[in-house]
C-alpha cells in the first residue's frame, strides 16, 4: 500500500466518528500524492505524514454557565493545536451547536496549510464549543464567553496560540474572552485578534476575509484572462465573509444577487442592497426574511437553492458542505466559470472534482480565505509594536498577500504538471515549507 493511502486509512481507524476530518485529510494527502511519493521512503522514515495529521496538543473541557432563568446550562469548549512547525498556532474558535472534536481538526488541519500559504510566521490551530449564541441575551453571551475563557486562558498567550473569530464568534464575543483573559492573566496582550478598535484591533480585519477573497478571485481570473467587472456573482451566507465578499465585489463593478443563512435565501435581481443586509445580520441579528422589507422586488425562499441561480462566478461563504454534486452540475449548466470558497471546505470531494473536471476556475477555501488570517496576523505584529496602521496600510498589505497567494498555488501546480489545478497547488505551496520547518526542527 503506498504511503499516501497507509495514512489516510490510519487516520480514519483512529479517529472513528469524525466524518469532516477524514474529508480534509484526504483532501489534501490524494493532492499531494505526487509530491509525497517523490520523497516517500525518506517522509516514512520520519513518519512525517503521522506527525502531520495528528494534533500536537488538543483540549476538551466543561463550560458551565448560568441563564436568564437561573439554570446552569453546560456545554463542551475545545482548542486543537495542531502545528506550530512556522509559529505560534493560529485560528478561530467556532460556537455552532455542530461543533465536535472532528469539525474542529478538520478546521485545524486545513488552518496549517493556509496559514503557511499566508508567507507569515503562524501555525495552525482552532477552537470552539457547541454553544448556540443566536437567541442568547447579551448576559446570557457574556457568561458563557467568561466561562470558556476562565480555561481556555491556561493554554493561549500571544507568542504561543492567538485564537479568533469564526462562525458565531464576532466582536461581541472576542471583546468578553479578552477582558476575562486580561482579567484572570493580568496581561494586556494580542492574545486574540478580531479586538475592537478601541483595545489593540486592526482596521480592516472586520472586511479581511471577504476582501481577500475577492482579491484573490480577480487575480485568478486575471490569470486566465477574464475579469470580475460585469459578473453576476451568487454568494450563500449572510455573515462575516458573505458581507464584505458582497461589498468589495460590488465595488469591483461586479452584481451579487443571492444571500443566504441557515433557513432561506434571497434573490435580488437588482443586485444586493448589502446596508440592508449589515442591519439585519449585524444589527437585528435577524433572519434573512426580513430583506423584503428593504427590497419589496426581492425573492426570499426557505431551504437551500442559490446554487441553482444562473451566475458566472459562485462564491460559497457560509459552511462546510454547502455545494453538493448537484449543486455543482446546476453550476456548469448554467455556464458559471468560477468558484472560490469563502467559507472551510464548503464544497464536497465529488462537487470540486466535477467543477474542475469541467474546466471551472476553482479556488480552495485555504488560499481564497487566507486574508482573514493574513490579516489576524498583521494584527499580531501591530500588538507586538504597539502601534496602529491606517485601513489603506492594511488593506495594500492584504492585497499584496492574496495576489502572491494565488501566484504560488498556480507556480506550485504547474511545477508539479497540474497547471490549473489550484486545489493541487495551494496544498503543495502550503505543505512545502511545513515540511521544510518540521525537517530542520528534528523528530518533534
Ligand atoms: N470570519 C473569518 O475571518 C473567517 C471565516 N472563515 C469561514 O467562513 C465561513 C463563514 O464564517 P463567518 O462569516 O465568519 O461566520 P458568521 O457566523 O459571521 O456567518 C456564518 C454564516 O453562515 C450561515 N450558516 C451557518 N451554518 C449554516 C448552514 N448550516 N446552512 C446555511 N447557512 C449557514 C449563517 O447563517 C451565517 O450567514 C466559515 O466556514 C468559516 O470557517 C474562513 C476564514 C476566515
Ligand atoms: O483570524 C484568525 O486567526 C483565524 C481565521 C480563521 O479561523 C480561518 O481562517 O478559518
Amino acid at each position: 500500500m503506498s504511503y499516501v493511502d497507509e495514512v489516510i486509512a490510519k487516520v480514519v481507524a483512529q479517529n472513528p466518528a469524525e466524518p469532516e476530518f477524514h474529508q480534509a485529510v484526504k483532501e489534501v494527502l490524494e493532492s499531494l500524492r505526487t509530491v509525497i511519493e517523490a520523497n516517500e521512503d525518506k517522509f516514512r522514515k520520519d513518519a512525517l505524514l503521522e506527525r502531520l495529521v495528528n494534533p500536537e496538543r488538543q483540549f476538551k473541557f466543561r463550560v458551565p454557565w448560568v441563564d436568564d432563568k437561573g439554570q446552569v446550562q453546560v456545554n463542551t469548549g475545545y482548542r486543537v493545536q495542531f502545528n506550530s512547525a512556522i509559529g505560534p498556532y493560529k485560528g478561530g474558535l467556532r460556537l455552532h451547536p455542530s461543533v465536535n472534536l472532528g469539525i474542529i481538526k478538520f478546521l485545524g488541519f486545513e488552518q496549517i496549510f493556509k496559514n503557511s500559504l499566508t508567507g507569515l510566521p503562524i501555525g495552525g490551530g482552532k477552537g470552539g464549543s457547541d454553544f448556540d449564541p443566536k437567541g442568547k441575551s447579551d448576559r446570557e453571551v457574556m457568561a458563557f464567553c467568561q466561562s470558556f475563557m476562565t480555561e481556555l486562558c491556561k493554554y493561549i498567550g500571544a507568542d504561543t496560540d492567538v485564537p479568533a473569530g469564526d462562525i458565531g464568534t464576532g466582536a461581541r464575543e472576542i471583546g468578553f474572552m479578552f477582558g476575562q483573559y486580561k482579567r484572570i492573566r493580568g496581561l494586556y496582550e494580542g492574545v486574540l485578534t478580531g479586538k475592537g478598535l478601541s483595545y489593540g484591533g486592526s482596521l480592516a480585519r472586520t472586511e479581511a476575509t471577504g476582501y481577500g477573497l475577492l482579491y484573490l478571485t480577480q487575480e485568478m481570473l486575471k490569470m486566465n484572462g477574464k475579469e470580475l467587472a460585469g459578473k453576476t456573482v451568487c454568494i450563500s451566507g449572510s455573515g462575516n465573509v458573505a458581507i464584505y465578499a458582497c461589498q468589495k465585489a460590488q465595488q469591483l463593478g461586479a452584481k451579487v444577487v443571492t444571500m443566504s443563512d441557515s433557513t432561506g435565501w434571497v434573490y435580488d435581481a437588482e443586485g444586493i442592497d448589502v446596508a440592508a443586509i449589515k442591519e439585519i445580520k449585524e444589527v437585528n441579528r435577524a433572519r434573512l426574511t426580513e430583506y423584503k422589507k428593504y427590497r419589496p422586488n426581492s425573492e426570499y425562499h426557505e431551504g437551500r437553492g442559490v446554487w441553482n441561480v444562473k451566475c458566472d462566478i459562485a462564491l460559497p461563504c457560509a459552511t462546510q458542505n454547502e455545494l453538493l454534486l448537484d449543486d455543482a452540475k446546476a453550476l456548469v449548466a448554467n455556464g458559471c466559470f468560477a468558484v472560490a470558497e469563502g467559507a472551510n471546505m464548503p464544497t464536497t470531494i465529488e462537487a470540486t472534482e466535477y467543477l474542475q473536471a469541467n474546466g471551472i476556475l476553482f479556488a480552495p477555501g485555504k488560499a481564497a480565505n487566507a486574508g482573514g488570517v493574513a490579516t489576524s496576523a498583521l494584527e499580531m505584529s501591530q500588538n507586538s509594536e504597539r502601534l496602529s496602521w491606517t485601513f489603506e496600510e492594511v488593506d495594500a498589505k492584504l492585497q499584496n498577500i492574496m495576489v502572491n497567494i494565488c501566484h504560488n498555488m498556480a507556480d506550485a501546480a504547474e511545477r508539479y504538471g497540474m497547471a490549473g489545478n489550484y486545489v493541487a497547488g495551494a496544498n503543495i505551496a502550503g505543505f512545502e515549507k511545513v515540511v521544510d520547518a518540521m525537517n530542520a526542527q528534528g523528530i518533534v
